[in-house]
């Protein structure tokens, strides 16, 4: 048995911890033999081989006695790179907990369950519904609705060095006051607006418009700027910071993906560069 996640990125500009899409970076979790303790085999550096890694950590969190498995994992989701690795995890957890389990979580019990676990929902909505994901908390609920899939390469910019999330998220003001509240919501509003309308022109305007989080962190991602300008003249429908960074993101029209891609390189940007897609199917077992 085999659980295929899918990768994120979330915000997509002013969509801050409610907009999310998902990616054709997948993390693959074979389910071999049951097992006298958690055994995690993987090639992804210092990460836990036993029950404290955190696909079977968020697993026993929810499914306490959950008898152990021997896993094998892979992933080409690059860690603390803002592409929701973390949700991935998560959320392949969940799906274990879920099917060896035998729990019978519906998609919105999944998503209540990740959040919980990840404290925020726009990673886990889209990597467990799949597609791009408006997803929001009220009363204690997520409400997550699907948004149609911008027709538009993803292309992602992933800079050399790692941000995790907790840093990037401590360099965020605890408050905004009620006028850039206002502000900040009324540019979002309109770009989910234009995003379900279909409108690109105006989406990607509106995604380019964020006041809630990337001024404060595109000091520690200047790629940002750099390759925003380039997307003006080259073929970009807008470019924001995916998740919490340093991957910045670009929808390019697929016809001038090549040009896009070598003026990024002419502006002297020199790590890696991945052209990807939505990925349609949020997280399955094969
Ligand atoms: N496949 C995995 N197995 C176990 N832990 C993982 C896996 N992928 C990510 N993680 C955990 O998530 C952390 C990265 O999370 P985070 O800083 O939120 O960045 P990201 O933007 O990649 O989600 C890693 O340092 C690791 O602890
Ligand atoms: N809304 C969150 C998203 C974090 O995504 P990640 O992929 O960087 O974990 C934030 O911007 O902090």
């Amino acid at each position: 048995m085999q659980i295929k996640v899918p990768a994120s990125s979330a915000n997509l500009g002013p969509g801050f911890d409610s907009i999310g899409v998902a990616i054709s970076l997948y993390l693959t979790i074979d389910v071999l033999e049951e097992t006298d303790h958690w055994v995690v085999d993987h090639d992804l550096g210092d990460l836990p081989r036993d029950e404290k890694n955190m696909i079977v950590a968020s697993a026993l969190k929810i499914k306490p006695d959950l008898a152990p498995r021997h896993l094998r994992v892979e992933s080409d989701i690059p860690l603390a790179h803002g592409l929701g690795s973390s949700s991935s995890a998560i959320v392949g957890g969940i799906e274990l907990a879920d099917k060896l389990g035998g729990m019978h979580l519906a998609p919105h019990e999944k998503i209540e369950l990740a959040s919980q676990l990840e404290g925020h929902p726009d990673n886990v909505a889209p990597t467990i519904l799949g597609s791009l994901v408006v997803v929001c908390k009220v009363n204690g609920h997520f409400t997550a609705v699907k948004a149609p899939v911008p027709p538009f390469a993803m292309i992602a910019y992933i800079p050399a060095y790692n941000l995790k999330t907790s840093d990037a998220r401590a360099v965020l003001p605890k408050e905004l006051s009620f006028k850039d509240a206002v502000q900040a919501s009324a540019v979002a509003n309109t770009a989910v607006a234009a995003l379900f309308a279909q409108d690109y022109e105006k989406a990607g305007e509106l995604m380019e418009a964020d006041l809630f989080h990337e001024r404060y962190r595109s000091k520690l991602v200047p790629e940002l700027e750099i390759i925003r300008n380039v997307g003006h003249s080259h073929g970009a429908v807008a470019t924001y910071l995916s998740g919490a960074g340093p991957t910045v993101m670009s929808l390019v029209d697929p016809q001038h993906i090549s040009d896009f891609i070598d003026a990024v390189r002419e502006a002297g940007l020199k790590d890696e560069i991945r052209r990807l897609e939505v990925a349609p199917r949020g997280a399955y077992w094969l």
